[in-house]
């Protein structure tokens, strides 16, 4: 089963325990920008699960003991891997899931370089100093866990992967990973560099297939002992219940209604050009600030600014660098975003831009949208999107504009456009957010704690965080020599 994709070869099997494996059943991975089928991918479900997390329990018990700086050398070793291919992962990430090819090739892949030094580096400083209990020794441990069982989308699919698998490694986890089935192929190319870094078998496995086939079986496997998810709250509801009877700890990174609050203060220029930035990859990004608040005073001028830079956004095809935004990711997502869109209008409200497919293009390319002022219980404001598609509303002072952030189940990020530093702290407590952005935005580092509140997620990672998750920590007193009650 083996595809060329933009020149690069990829083997669409699974792999398990160190080698390749096929199924009976595969499915095609179609291109968004042409909607053209790339590759054969093979399909899995419990038999292949089972095999991976059979694999992946036994190379445990070595990889276990491995130790922090032999582990972090396997990871090294990926990552230099991984900046060596950039070219190669960036161009069929693109053909994969029409994400801009200038994206992949300047910051997503170097990224997942990243993912792996970061966290390599960060396990051989992780330490808490031994203490004094009453004259004993005190000691704290990071003790992996297990087999860790990783389901990520395809919005930023080795980027997004890569985040949960690299600290898992680290931990001294070993893993199973399921890739999006919308955009599975470099997961594929990463277990070919995982193979070529010399990881031992059975260490790192990807089991490709559906969300409620591969997906499913992993999340009920009784020898999972952690669960890390990224993707939509109602597969985490899916997830969180079918993990529930093996009590397996889990993570959970899911969506977003994000406010982008704009003060009269702020630096106007600057503001507009974020704001328009909210329809970065089409729209399809977890943090995006969808929810566009400004302050009555500038209303009109910040829109009158705000849809003249939208109507030049360039949107073709992700492979050329002079486009902005691409296409949607598939036909289903397409309709699901052209949906909401359709409701809206349905309900009487007009868009001040775009509003529906971009028949120049015809395809998956969905046009920038912004609707102004939706009733405050209107869909488009209160459900995610993830498309290209942007509301707009006004606020009369800071307290109104909490409190329109606020008022939302979802609490990933906020960014707060103001000129007053004070005020900044201010709205930065006060809004319910895991990540707070003001003047800015995804101002990333990995030392950084990364999660949502609310409908947003469970827990955090980044740094010590993505450890805490991965790994037992145990506490063991150690009596001074000789003592005697
Ligand atoms: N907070 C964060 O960091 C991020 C969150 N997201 C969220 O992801 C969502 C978009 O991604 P989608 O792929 O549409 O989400 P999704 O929830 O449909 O799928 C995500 C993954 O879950 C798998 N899956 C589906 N059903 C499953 C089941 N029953 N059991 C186990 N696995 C299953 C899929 O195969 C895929 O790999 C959005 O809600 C977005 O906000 C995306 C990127 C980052
Ligand atoms: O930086 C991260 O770890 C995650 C970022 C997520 C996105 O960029 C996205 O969902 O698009």
């Amino acid at each position: 089963m083996r595809s060329l994709v933009e020149g690069v070869e990829i083997d669409g099997r699974h792999w398990i325990g160190g080698a390749r494996v096929g199924s009976a059943e595969s499915f095609k991975s179609i291109s968004p920008i042409d909607e053209q089928p790339i590759a054969d991918v093979s399909a899995g479900g419990e038999a292949e699960v089972d095999a991976a997390v059979n694999a992946a329990h036994k190379a445990f018990q070595t990889w276990r003991r491995t130790s922090p700086a032999e582990r972090a050398a396997y990871l090294h070793k990926i990552a230099d891997l991984v900046e060596a291919r950039v070219e190669q992962l960036a161009v069929v990430e693109t053909r994969d899931n029409g994400s801009l090819l200038r994206s992949h090739r300047r910051g997503v892949m170097p990224r997942v370089a990243m993912n792996f030094r970061f966290f390599a580096d960060w396990l051989l400083q992780l330490d808490h100093p031994d203490f004094d209990v009453r004259g004993h020794r005190n000691h704290i441990s990071y003790d992996p866990s297990g087999v860790a069982g990783i389901i990520t989308p395809w919005n930023a699919p080795l980027m997004l992967g890569t985040w949960r698998i690299a600290p898992a490694l680290a931990a001294g986890c070993t893993v199973v990973y399921k890739p999006p089935e919308w955009a599975p192929l470099t997961a594929s190319l990463l277990a070919d560099i995982t193979a070529e870094a010399g990881l031992p078998a059975g260490v790192f496995n990807v089991v490709q297939g559906l969300g409620r086939n591969a997906g499913a079986a992993l999340t009920r496997h009784p020898k999972i002992r952690r669960l890390s998810f990224t993707g939509s709250v109602p597969t985490a509801r899916t997830i969180a219940a079918a993990a529930a009877p093996n009590l397996v700890p889990l993570s959970f990174e899911l969506g977003g209604k994000s406010p982008f609050i704009v003060f009269a203060d702020s630096d106007f220029d600057l503001a507009v050009s974020t704001a328009i930035g909210q329809y970065d990859n089409a729209g399809q990004v977890c943090l995006a600030g969808s929810r566009i608040l400004v302050e009555e005073s500038i209303r009109a001028k910040f829109q009158e600014a705000f849809l003249e830079k939208a109507k030049n956004i360039k949107q073709g095809d992700p492979r050329d660098e002079i486009f902005d935004i691409g296409p949607q990711i598939s036909r289903p997502h397409f309709e699901r975003v052209a949906g909401f869109v359709e409701r809206a209008k349905a309900s009487g409200l007009k868009p001040l831009i775009g509003g529906g497919p971009n028949t120049d293009l015809g395809g998956l390319y969905f046009r920038p949208t912004l609707f102004a002022d939706p009733a405050h219980d209107a869909e488009i404001l209160r459900e995610e999107v993830f498309g290209p598609v942007l509301c707009l509303q006004s606020f009369k002072d800071e307290a109104q504009a909490i409190a329109m952030a606020n008022d939302t189940e979802y609490g990933l990020a906020a960014v707060v456009m103001t000129g007053d530093e004070k005020r900044a702290e201010r709205v930065t407590r006060e809004v319910n957010a895991g990540l707070v952005w003001n003047n800015c935005f995804f101002v990333r580092d990995l030392r950084q704690a990364f999660g949502g509140n609310g409908k947003s997620g469970i827990g955090r990672e980044g740094g010590t965080w993505s450890f805490d998750f991965y790994c037992d920590v145990k506490n063991a007193v150690f009596a001074p020599h000789g003592w005697r009650k």
